[in-house]
């Protein structure tokens, strides 16, 4: 590599809540790009914020000179970062919407993104597309799921912010036309709702809602790990006849695996499995019956298809989790899921929430799909001047954004809100 460019980012993102507050109306994200010997630049996407920052800039300064082509290489070079200490003692990933934070999991977390833009150059030099260089697709589009969140119709009077066009959703019939908007621009035929924002009994009705509007449509529910166990269990049992799966009602392992043995509902996650160490005690307690992959802190593509592959061996399912992200990562995520031979699950994406984003041309959802690209490398082209508008926007911010807190968000609103506590119902 004869360099890397690492460009922090702000991007608008619309006030969806979630249980722990909501969307602040900027997000941090970070765009890398390597730049090879011959002139081929790669890109790649991941959190922008400080904690991701502070290990992508000493690895960066290690790549000089490395080979794109060599990524094993790449990440033990990622091993060598030092993580401080207090990013990960008695902490958990974005207050726990992505399960534990260990030191390799950050590290995982950053190297993914020089990963991708690695791949992207590579098959660019080579004139392959990633999903080749993975050992090529098996399907040639990749489904996606509508991702409907509760949300206000804008950010607080008062607060610098983008204005959205998709209005308030703050009860079952909101919920069904947010839906029937999602079908109507991008065609997704199944749909995951963003629990855990209001008592069980007001998303019970909203998923019902759901059921009645698009009869025989796959439906999840996710509230974060909100629930207790008998909560989660009564809910499983009220919508087990309209759901395909639900998706971590409760926190933890222990509380997932006593959820699943009493009720015959798909359990999914992206909260207690997110690294390789817990996956022993999820699958042998039967804990979870989807993982729900993120190429962004598993580690990449290539970790991506290894888990996978363990899924496999243990008969249990994969599919795709997703936050705010931008279109080079929708490619990433399009190439690794056209390589995964059993992904019988439509993928979250948050990408229709982002009207903003830094490639020339945005990915487009066709029926709930995004065609594999088949030109070289992710076959997405950065956009420069979008690239240096969102960087500015981030230069100019005074750190209050540049680390996603849903909860400070929430307090613009309710100022004496904290992050709650779970089991919240
Ligand atoms: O559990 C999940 O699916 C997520 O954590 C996805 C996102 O983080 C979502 O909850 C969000 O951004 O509010
Ligand atoms: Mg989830």
């Amino acid at each position: 590599m004869a360099g890397v460019r690492l460009t922090p980012v702000l991007v608008a993102d619309p006030p969806l809540l979630n249980t722990q507050g909501v969307h602040q109306p900027y997000t941090p994200r970070l765009i890398v790009e390597v730049e090879t010997a011959d002139g081929i630049t790669g890109v790649g996407e991941t959190y922008g914020d400080t904690k991701y920052l502070e290990l992508a800039r000493p690895l960066a300064d290690r790549l000089t000179g490395h080979q794109v082509s060599d990524l094993n290489g790449l990440f033990r070079l990622a091993d060598q970062v030092a993580v401080d200490r207090s990013r990960i003692s008695g902490q958990v990933d974005v207050g726990g919407l992505r399960g534990v934070q260990t030191a390799d999991k950050l590290r995982l977390s950053v190297v993914s993104a020089f990963e991708v833009a690695c791949l992207d150059a590579l098959g660019k030099a080579l004139g392959l597309p990633v999903h080749a260089l993975l050992g090529g697709k098996v399907r040639d589009a990749v489904e996606y799921s509508a991702y409907l969140f509760y949300k206000w119709d804008g950010h607080p009077a008062g607060v610098a912010a983008e204005k959205d066009d998709w209005g308030a959703a703050l009860d079952p019939a909101g919920i069904v036309a947010q839906a029937r908007t999602f079908t109507e621009r991008y065609g997704f035929t199944s749909f995951k709702l963003k629990g855990g924002v209001f008592p069980p009994e007001e998303e019970i009705a909203a998923i019902r809602a759901l059921a009645e509007a698009f009869p025989g449509h796959p439906l999840r529910l996710d509230p974060n790990g909100a629930w207790s166990v008998p909560t989660s269990v009564r809910v499983a049992r009220e919508l087990g006849d309209v759901l395909e799966y639900l998706e971590d009602p409760a926190l933890g392992t222990s509380a997932m695996a006593e959820v699943a043995r009493e009720t015959g509902v798909p359990l999914a996650t992206n909260m207690c499995v997110t690294t390789f160490a817990e996956i022993p005690e999820a699958f042998t307690k039967g804990a979870v019956q989807v993982v729900l992959s993120d190429h962004h802190y598993w580690g990449g593509l290539r970790n991506t298809q290894q888990l996978a592959a363990i899924c496999r061996t243990f008969g249990v399912g994969v599919s795709m989790h997703s936050n705010t992200h931008l279109g080079i990562s929708l490619a990433a995520m399009t190439h690794v899921a056209s390589t995964v031979p059993d992904l019988h699950h439509a993928c979250d994406s948050h990408y229709p929430w982002q009207a903003e984003d830094v490639l020339t041309e945005r990915l487009v959802f066709d029926g709930g799909r995004v065609a594999v690209p088949d030109a070289p490398g992710l076959g997405v082209e950065l956009d420069q001047d979008r690239l240096r508008f969102l960087h500015r926007r981030w230069l100019d911010d005074d750190g209050r954004l540049r680390d996603r807190d849903d909860a400070a968000a929430m307090r613009v609103v309710e100022p004496e809100w904290v992050t709650p506590a779970v089991p919240r119902w």
